[in-house]
């Protein structure tokens, strides 16, 4: 069953939002509670009372990197399966989630740093790409209400195009600039140069820029609007009951 069809609360997929007033939060209310498969039983922002999301079988979660980490440890000691799209995942962290999931074997969290499909095939591209090309730099572009910089999806990539070129033998890129002002050559990120501009007008979008010997390849990914994230967070409630233990991207769910 998929959206639009007339819901039959008895099936439905239970589901709460944490952050649940912010941009993506009210854009996944509506998405859940378009959906005829979904029921959208807890609504939750700051202040609320956490616990009216007990009774939700799939939690999403669009909040901040400071309060993600509590969110989804009480979700897995709930038995809630978890659909996290909110930023600030480092290797420590997954594997502190990792840790949690260990204790409670049937509960699923998938964990995405970008839920646009087409943003997960630029990461794709980007990471075949990344072995033929002795540069790469990455450009990411948000809005600028965005707390974190670079973004999780930028951090991604250049974990991504790192291992590649790692796996390739490539070495450091060749770059013989001194920096006159600090930050002037962005943020390193595995090595990998990162620069994060904010512009009034800007969603998501993201450049993944690869030089060689007289070429260039510019791999370009652009959200207009935060309903393209939508088709990746629904399928990602659907899948996740099905998916114990932690998934990161949604690489796995998308084949
Ligand atoms: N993975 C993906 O595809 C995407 C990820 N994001 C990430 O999602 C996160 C949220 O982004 P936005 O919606 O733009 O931010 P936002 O600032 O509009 O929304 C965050 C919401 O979380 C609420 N919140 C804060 N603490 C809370 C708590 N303890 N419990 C419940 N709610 C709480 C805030 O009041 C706010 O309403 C960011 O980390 C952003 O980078 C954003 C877009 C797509
Ligand atoms: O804050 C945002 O807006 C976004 N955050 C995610 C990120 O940091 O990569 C995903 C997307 O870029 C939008």
């Amino acid at each position: 069953m998929t959206d639009e069809q007339e819901k039959n609360p008895a099936e439905a997929v239970r589901v709460g939002v944490l952050g649940a007033r912010g941009r993506m939060g009210m854009e996944v209310c509506k998405a859940v509670d378009s959906a005829g498969d979904l029921d959208l039983v807890a609504t939750i922002d700051q202040g609320d009372d956490r616990s009216a999301v007990a009774g939700a079988e799939v939690v999403v979660d669009f909040t901040t990197p400071d309060v993600v980490m509590d969110n989804l440890q009480w979700c897995i000691d709930q038995g809630i399966h978890a659909v996290v799209g909110t930023t600030g995942f480092t290797e420590q962290r997954l594997d502190q989630v990792r840790g949690w999931l260990a204790g409670r074997p049937g509960v699923g969290v998938v964990i995405a740093p970008n839920f646009g499909i087409g943003a997960v095939l630029m990461m794709q591209f980007a990471a075949r790409a990344a072995r033929h090309f002795e540069s790469v730099e990455i450009i990411e572009q948000h809005h600028p209400r965005k707390l974190d910089a670079p973004s999780g999806t930028a951090t991604h990539t250049a974990r991504l195009v790192a291992q590649a070129r790692a796996e390739a033998g490539l070495g450091p890129t060749p770059d013989a600039t001194r920096d006159e002002v600090p930050g002037a050559r962005g943020a390193e990120v595995d090595g990998v140069r990162v620069h994060a501009v904010r512009a009034a007008g800007l969603v998501a979008h993201q450049e993944v820029l690869f030089g060689t010997t007289g070429e260039t390849l510019t791999i370009r990914h652009d959200s207009y609007d935060r309903a393209s994230f939508m088709p990746g967070v629904l399928l990602a409630v659907r899948e996740v009951r099905r998916r114990p233990g932690l998934t990161v991207g949604l690489d796995a769910l998308l084949d």
